[in-house]
C-alpha cells in the first residue's frame, strides 16, 4: 500500500466476531476498508459484506488473500482454522490480527511462532482486546507503579450468559480462561507455570455433559496465585472481573459497565449481556491500534509468542481438568524475535 491509501482488510470468518469487526472497520475505525470477506457459509459472508464498496466476497480463505486490493487480514474463523490461515497469510508477507485463541494446540502455536521467527520480523497480533480495555488498562499502571507493592494474588471471574452450540469443557479453559490467561501474564509479567482445576457440581443449566462452572488455579514463575470461576451458563449476563491483591493494598475491576435504573421504587443495575458490549471499547480500540501500527510498517500488541504461551497454558489445563491433578507447564525455548515482549 502507499502512503495515505487505506489499509485494504481481508477478514476471514464473517460469524459474531467477525461481522462486527467488518462492521467496525468499515465504519468505526479510520485508515482501514473491508477489500474481502471469506466464509464457507456464503450467505453469512454476503450478509456481513452487505453495503460495502468494492468487497470480493469469497467462501475460501486463500481466495481471500488474493483478492486484489488487500494489504492485510483479521482471521475470525473457529481457532482450529487460525494455524492455516496465519502461515497463508505469512507466506505472502501479510500483517495479520488474528483472534484468540491464536491456535488452540500448543504444537501448531509454536509452528506459527518458528514460520514468523523464520521470516524475522513480526506479522501477527493476537487478539487478547483485554489489553485494550480502560478498566484493565488502569489495573496494568497502578500494577507497575509499584505503590501497592508486589502482587500476591489475582482472584478473576468469567462468566457468560450461555454457551454457544458445541462449546465443551475443554474450552471454558482454552477459549474463555484463555483471555485470563493472557491477562494474567500482561499485568503480572511473569509466565505461568503450573495449573490445578477443580470442577464443581455442575450447574442444571448447563448442557449435558458440560463442566460447568470450573475453577482454575495457576501458579505464576514469581510465586503469585491467580485464581478463575469460569461459568459461562450463569444464565444472568456477562462479568468479567479482577481483583489484584498485593502487599500494600488491592485494587479491582469489572465492577463498572452497568446502568442503574431506579423505578417502581426501587434500584437495578443492568448488567451487559455479552463480551460485544462489556468490550465494544476495547476491540474498537485494538483494531484502530492494530490498523495504525499496520499502515506505519509496525506491528505492536500480543505477538504470536503470546499466543503460543496462552495456549501452552491452557493445554496444561485441560490435562490438568482431565486428570484433577495438578501439571506444570512446558513451554519452547523462547526465539529472539520475541525477546522484548515484557512477559
Ligand atoms: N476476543 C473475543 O472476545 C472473542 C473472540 N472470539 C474468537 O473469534 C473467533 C470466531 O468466533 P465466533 O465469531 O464466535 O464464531 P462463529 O461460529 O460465530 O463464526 C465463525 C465463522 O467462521 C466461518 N468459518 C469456518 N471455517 C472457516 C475458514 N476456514 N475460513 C473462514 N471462515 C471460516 C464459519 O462459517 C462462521 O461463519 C474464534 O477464534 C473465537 O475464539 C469469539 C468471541 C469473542
Ligand atoms: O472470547 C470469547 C469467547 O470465545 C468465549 O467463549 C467467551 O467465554 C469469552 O467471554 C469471550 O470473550
Amino acid at each position: 500500500m502507499h502512503v495515505g491509501e487505506l489499509l485494504g482488510v481481508a477478514v476471514l470468518g464473517a460469524g459474531h466476531m467477525g461481522a462486527d469487526h467488518i462492521r467496525r472497520l468499515d465504519r468505526v475505525v479510520s485508515g482501514a476498508r473491508v477489500a474481502a470477506v471469506a466464509d464457507p457459509d456464503p450467505a453469512r459472508a454476503k450478509e456481513a459484506a452487505a453495503g460495502i464498496d468494492g468487497v470480493a466476497v469469497h467462501a475460501e480463505a486463500e481466495a481471500a488473500l488474493d483478492a486484489p486490493g488487500v494489504d492485510a487480514v483479521l482471521i475470525a474463523s473457529p481457532g482450529p482454522a487460525h494455524e492455516e490461515a496465519l502461515l497463508a497469510a505469512f507466506a505472502r508477507g501479510l500483517p495479520v490480527l488474528c483472534e484468540k485463541p491464536m491456535v488452540p494446540e500448543s504444537a501448531g502455536a509454536l509452528r506459527v511462532v518458528e514460520a514468523e521467527a523464520r521470516l524475522g520480523r513480526r506479522l501477527a497480533q493476537v487478539g487478547f482486546m483485554r489489553r485494550y480495555d480502560a478498566e484493565y488498562r488502569q489495573l496494568k499502571s497502578v500494577l507497575d507503579s509499584g505503590r501497592l507493592g508486589r502482587p500476591l494474588m489475582l482472584h478473576c471471574v468469567h462468566r457468560n450468559v450461555s454457551s454457544p452450540p458445541g462449546f465443551t469443557s475443554a474450552m471454558l479453559v482454552n477459549s474463555s480462561v484463555s483471555h485470563e490467561i493472557d491477562a494474567a501474564r500482561w499485568l503480572l509479567g511473569q509466565e505461568l507455570t503450573a495449573v490445578t482445576v477443580l470442577r464443581p457440581r455442575s450447574s442444571g443449566n448447563a448442557p449435558e455433559g458440560l463442566l460447568d462452572p470450573q475453577f482454575v488455579l495457576f501458579e505464576t514463575a514469581g510465586g503469585a496465585l491467580v485464581d478463575v470461576e469460569v461459568f459461562v451458563n450463569c444464565g444472568f449476563g456477562y462479568q468479567v472481573r479482577c481483583e489484584a491483591v498485593c502487599e500494600a493494598g488491592s485494587a479491582r475491576i469489572g465492577e463498572g459497565h452497568t446502568m442503574v435504573v431506579t423505578s417502581d421504587g426501587g434500584a437495578r443495575e443492568e448488567v451487559p449481556q455479552d463480551y460485544l458490549v462489556r468490550f465494544a471499547d476495547a476491540y474498537d480500540r485494538e483494531v484502530q491500534a492494530w490498523v495504525d501500527a499496520t499502515r506505519q510498517g509496525r506491528v505492536t500488541g500480543p505477538s504470536a509468542w503470546d499466543g503460543y504461551a496462552a495456549s501452552a497454558v491452557a493445554e496444561a489445563g485441560v490435562r490438568a481438568l482431565v486428570s484433577g491433578g495438578r501439571v506444570t507447564v512446558e513451554l519452547a525455548a523462547r526465539p529472539e524475535l520475541y525477546a522484548d515482549d515484557g512477559v
